[in-house]
């Protein structure tokens, strides 16, 4: 069976708007639009991997996270458990360190990125007004 990996990703907010990146060229799932975190690392609770994550990839200090949805997805090649968090950016301006790009989009506008399969459960949820 294989070993499930487990992903902490953040749904940072702010004015309305969502911080989405977009991964690089190579990785998995490469050039589509993500909220960006990643892997947690032994020892870590999600929230801890969330703030490690979102300060190696954008430069920033986020507040306390706020559990907003788990989705388990099973991908050809792994299969994830994303635990999405909501969050805002206590101190700092996001820059793409780790990612290829950065947008502040709208959820309405959200249809417009390519972004992977698992996360469809939470743009649908955020096009509903749900936080
Ligand atoms: N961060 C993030 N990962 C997602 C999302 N949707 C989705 O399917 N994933 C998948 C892609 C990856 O297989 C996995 C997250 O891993 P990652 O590549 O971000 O991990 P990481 O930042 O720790 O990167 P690395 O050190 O392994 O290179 O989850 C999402 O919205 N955000
Ligand atoms: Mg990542």
């Amino acid at each position: 069976m294989m070993k499930v990996i487990e992903v902490a990703a953040g749904i940072i907010v702010l004015e309305g708007r969502y911080l989405i990146a977009r991964r690089k060229a190579g990785v998995h799932l490469g050039g589509l639009w993500e909220f960006p975190g990643g892997k947690r690392e032994p020892g870590e609770t999600l929230e801890e991997c969330l703030q490690r994550e979102l300060w190696e990839e954008l430069n920033v200090r986020i507040g306390h996270p706020t559990p907003f949805q788990i989705v388990r997805h099973e991908y050809p090649e792994k299969i994830v458990e994303l635990h999405f968090f909501r969050c805002r950016i206590e101190a700092g301006v996001a820059i793409a360190l780790d990612c290829a790009e950065l947008r502040w989009v709208y959820p309405h506008e959200m249809a417009a990125f390519e972004f992977p399969p698992a996360d469809q459960p939470v743009i649908a949820a955020l096009q509903q007004g749900k936080v």
